[in-house]
């Protein structure tokens, strides 16, 4: 699951700055003074708008530079509500592990608060016994249906599969092309396979469908992040749309997704194999919990893991010499006869640490998912109250110079001690830590090595010919590359 940090702002700054001169008065006085103290101090902003309108379309930049002038705990103000970041390792470590009776809740958050139905199943959910309840029941079920498993990997393959055969299908073709549709498509049916219990063939209406309605939701989710700041926007001519697009596609995705669960339900007599569904039902005996929770693993398994491979694809085309390296290892100890396994990972410490630098130069949840303060709670002398809004940095962790010297360049090396063996720093943490860790990172992590491994042992990547496509990233849903093209060709 991704970042869905509410700063999908941007033409509203100019109309918000002028009535907020205005009421800047108004606000100090009525909602600034006395909760102020409490808090750490930050950037100053606007009244009304805070500090929203200097954060542009990539925060987790101008968050991290703000760390260099006020420290690794700092106050910003998102309109007039307050919110805590806290960047750095030290700091996070603390929050996250130390006080996670306290900092483990999520804020209130208008859209994510209407697309999870409430604070339904795990993602946006509060920290409530009921939540730990259902994550340990999720978890377990998902241990139980592969994850972690030889199960997983042989569904993971029969995905990798069907990519290699599209990449090579479009390799004959010679033309450069957008990989994220087949990478989408490729990803979303693991996700199918281990908890509807079922792959789709990719020409199978249904699926289209599902991949249509998760394309929405990725695309609608972005520019509805201003609601979360200011709902009653929502009122406003034009604005309601961005909203009710999520809420339109979550309701589909829902929809589809109970007719799975009515379908497998009357299964159950016919057929002695309980599916994941049926166990999370026995689990929790709440229908719309178990469609929330299957919701998540849709919206959170698939983006994120698409996203990586994408950021992954596009590094290795900048970077021939690591694809070279790779290849070499993966020919070395794998050959291109048999398909790479998880149990040659021991054997390909380089292509696992390409694939962490990978993670770590290009965040794709910089931000984490909000956390919120579930009771007061003192952090390194600093008073968060209850209910505030707390942003975990992760960018700032991984493009510290102290833990990653010039933490811009791409170089596997960081992840390799001097025997060649993959080292993960416990200043690594694209998954973030503690209650709220996510729980696909297993899943993630063998289809980030399983996908990549296969593809590099039959194809190369190249850019076509022209300006090399931008590495910046644009954030929305994740944090992910702008659109770009690539060459594939298939290795002699
Ligand atoms: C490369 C891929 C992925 C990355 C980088 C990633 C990262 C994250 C991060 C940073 C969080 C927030 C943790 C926090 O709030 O502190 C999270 C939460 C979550 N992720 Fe992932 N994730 C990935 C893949 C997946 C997959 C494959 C699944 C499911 C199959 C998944 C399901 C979830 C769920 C359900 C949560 C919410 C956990 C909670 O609130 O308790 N994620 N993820």
């Amino acid at each position: 699951m991704a970042s869905y940090v509410p700063f999908g702002w941007q033409g509203l700054s100019a109309a918000l700055a002028f009535v907020s001169s205005i009421s800047s008065l108004a606000v100090d006085t009525f909602f600034g003074k006395g909760k102020k103290k409490k808090l750490p101090a930050g950037p100053p902003g606007y009244p009304l708008i805070g500090n929203l309108s200097s954060l542009g379309a990539n925060p987790h930049l101008q968050l991290t530079e703000w760390r260099r002038e006020h420290g690794d705990i700092y106050r910003i103000r998102m309109g007039l509500q307050d919110a805590v970041v806290i960047n750095g390792y030290d700091a996070i470590r603390e929050a996250l592990l130390k006080k996670a009776d306290s900092l483990s809740d999520r804020p209130y958050m208008y859209v994510l608060h209407e697309l999870s139905c409430g604070g339904k199943g795990i993602g946006f959910a509060g920290y409530s016994d009921e939540y730990k309840n259902r994550r340990k029941a999720m978890v377990s079920i998902l241990r139980r249906f592969g994850m972690g498993k030889g199960i997983m990997e042989e569904k993971i393959h029969e995905e990798v599969l069907e990519l290699k055969k599209n990449f090579a299908r479009q390799a004959a073709s010679g033309e450069a092309f957008d990989p994220s549709h087949l990478l989408g498509c490729s990803v979303l049916n693991v996700i199918c396979s281990m908890i509807l219990g079922a792959r789709f063939e990719q020409d199978d209406p249904l699926f289209h469908r599902l991949v249509a309605l998760m394309d929405r939701t990725v695309a609608a989710m972005g520019p509805s992040q201003i609601l979360n700041v200011f709902p009653w926007l929502r009122f406003l001519p034009g604005m309601g749309q961005t909203g009710s697009d999520v809420f339109r596609c979550a309701e589909e995705i829902r929809e589809f997704l109970s007719g799975v669960i009515r379908e497998q339900r009357s299964q159950l007599n016919n057929n002695d194999d309980v599916s994941f569904v049926q166990s999370l039902e026995a689990a929790l005996k709440e229908d719309d919990q178990v469609t929330m929770i299957m919701q998540d693993l849709f919206i959170g398994g698939a983006e994120t893991t698409t996203t990586s491979l994408r950021w992954a694809l596009l590094y290795l085309a900048l970077h021939p010499e690591v694809q070279e390296n790779m290849q070499t290892e993966l020919d070395r100890e794998v050959g291109r006869e048999r398909r790479p396994s998880l149990t040659d990972k021991p054997r390909l410490p380089y292509t696992e640490a390409a694939i962490l630098e990978v993670q770590r130069v290009r965040t794709i949840a910089p931000l984490s998912i909000p956390h919120a303060a579930s009771q007061d709670v003192e952090l390194r002398g600093y008073n968060i109250p209850a209910g505030t809004q707390v942003l975990v940095n992760l960018w700032s962790v991984h493009m510290d110079p102290a833990h990653w010297p010039d933490p811009d360049r791409f170089d596997p090396t960081r992840f390799l001690n001097e025997q060649g063996k993959v080292v993960r720093p416990e200043q690594f943490l694209p998954f973030s830590i503690g209650r709220r860790q996510c729980p696909g990172e297993q899943l993630a992590r063998t289809e980030l090595f399983l996908f990549l491994t296969t593809l590099l042992q039959h194809f190369t990547f190249e850019l076509p010919e022209g300006a090399p496509p931008s590495t910046e990233g644009v954030m929305g849903i994740s944090l992910s590359p702008t659109p770009y093209k690539i060459c594939v060709r298939p290795r002699e």
